[in-house]
């Protein structure tokens, strides 16, 4: 009998992954071991289990491993994301707070950044996410800080005002929005479509095209859309009902998606920030959030942006809120290059700290290249 492989190249094609695979598995388990080492060192100790500076390292150093390779660079980014997940679980399984319910993008930012081997708690509203933060009761949570198509999310930046003193910014991530049509039945069956005002208007243009006679029925959330979706076809298969809403949504109320990237603009980008009561190390390139009131005086504001001019620290980002102390009286948020514990980074934010009436560092954080 001839040796089966000669004759079908895909057998053989087959054989050498099988043979690839056996050395993976062992190498990602060499690697675990190393990582149940690090885990022993800082149990007991006050070292965070989840080192952004780190990771940030990593994935810097397999992605410059990984050039010249044939193989997708985000999908090497997905892997060693998971591969961090699983290294928590080896060195102390983490619980993870969003903003719910399951299916909503904050969802789907948590799941893809903290990977399949945290512990997620839906925490229902931004300010509950901070809570558990503050409290201990979740080790990290995550919360959208702003929109690339609707701007500033002014809940999030209401509660820093609350929880400054108890949480730290520790990271940042963004994720691309993208909606899909999730049904159970056919395309041309849908009749009516649920999910949240700010979908719809992200993808009119393509609703009016392909579905102009469709009702549209706003929900609380996407995720509420998928499953009102889901419930009216089990009472009625001819309901024609339809969401607009995450794939994660489609996956976890059982609906398939009939479209996929249904939104007007493909680049719709939400920015998340990670919360946690310990602080980072200085990593390569970092970012510092801060929060302040400045003094009753005409020209308060540039005096305190001039300060970071002066001294060529470059400004990312500004964003002002009523303080809700005094009427016309603004909390500004800003993020500036460079790391708290960096000694020029904080002799420059005393000095800024000299024209305001409170100035509150946020946190500093691995500027995040990642979109997930
Ligand atoms: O280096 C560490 O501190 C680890 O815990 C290991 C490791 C990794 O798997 O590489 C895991 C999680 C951290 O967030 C960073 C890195």
């Amino acid at each position: 009998m001839t040796d089966e492989t000669n004759e079908d190249p895909l057998a053989e094609l087959r054989k050498n992954i099988d043979d690839v695979d056996r050395q993976l598995v062992d190498l990602i388990n060499q690697r675990a071991r190393h990582v149940i080492e690090v885990g022993k060192i800082k149990q007991g100790s006050s070292i965070p289990i989840y080192a952004p500076h780190r990771e940030a390292a990593v994935m810097k150093k397999v992605a410059q491993l990984n050039k010249g390779g044939v193989f997708p660079q985000e999908a090497i980014e997905a892997i060693y994301r998971e591969m961090m997940s699983g290294s928590f679980k080896l060195e102390q399984p983490l619980r993870i707070g969003y903003l719910g319910p399951i299916g909503t993008f904050s969802h789907l930012a948590a799941t893809k950044k903290f990977g399949a081997c945290c512990e997620y708690e839906d925490l229902r509203a931004i300010e509950g996410v901070f809570e558990e933060v503050a409290r201990g009761h979740v080790n990290y949570g995550l919360v959208p800080i702003e929109n690339s198509i609707g701007g500033g999310i002014n809940e999030t930046l209401d509660s820093f005002m609350t929880y400054h003193d108890r949480l730290n910014i520790y990271g940042e991530v963004r994720l691309g929005i993208h909606f899909c049509l999730l049904s159970t039945g056919k395309p041309e069956d849908v009749k009516k479509i649920y999910s949240r005002p700010e979908a719809f208007a992200q993808c009119r243009n393509w609703l009016a095209t392909q579905y102009p006679n469709a009702e549209r029925i706003p929900a609380e959330s996407t995720a509420a859309a998928a499953r009102q979706a889901v419930d009216e076809y089990l009472i009625d298969p001819e309901s024609g009902a339809a969401a607009i809403g995450s794939s994660l949504a489609g996956e976890i109320y059982g609906l398939h998606p009939l479209f996929q990237a249904i939104e007007d603009r493909q680049s719709n980008v939400t920015r998340f920030l990670i919360l946690s009561r310990e602080e980072t190390e200085i990593s390569k390139k970092d970012k510092t959030s801060i929060m302040f009131t400045t003094d009753h005086h005409p020209g308060s504001l540039v005096d305190v942006l001039s300060v970071f001019k002066r001294n060529q620290i470059n400004l990312s980002h500004i964003e002002k809120r009523p303080s809700r102390e005094e009427n016309w009286d603004y909390t500004f948020f800003i993020e500036i290059e460079g790391h708290r514990k960096d000694v020029a980074i904080a002799t420059v934010v005393g000095e800024a700290r000299a024209h305001c009436s409170n100035l509150t560092v946020l946190g500093s954080f691995p500027a995040g290249e990642t979109v997930l």
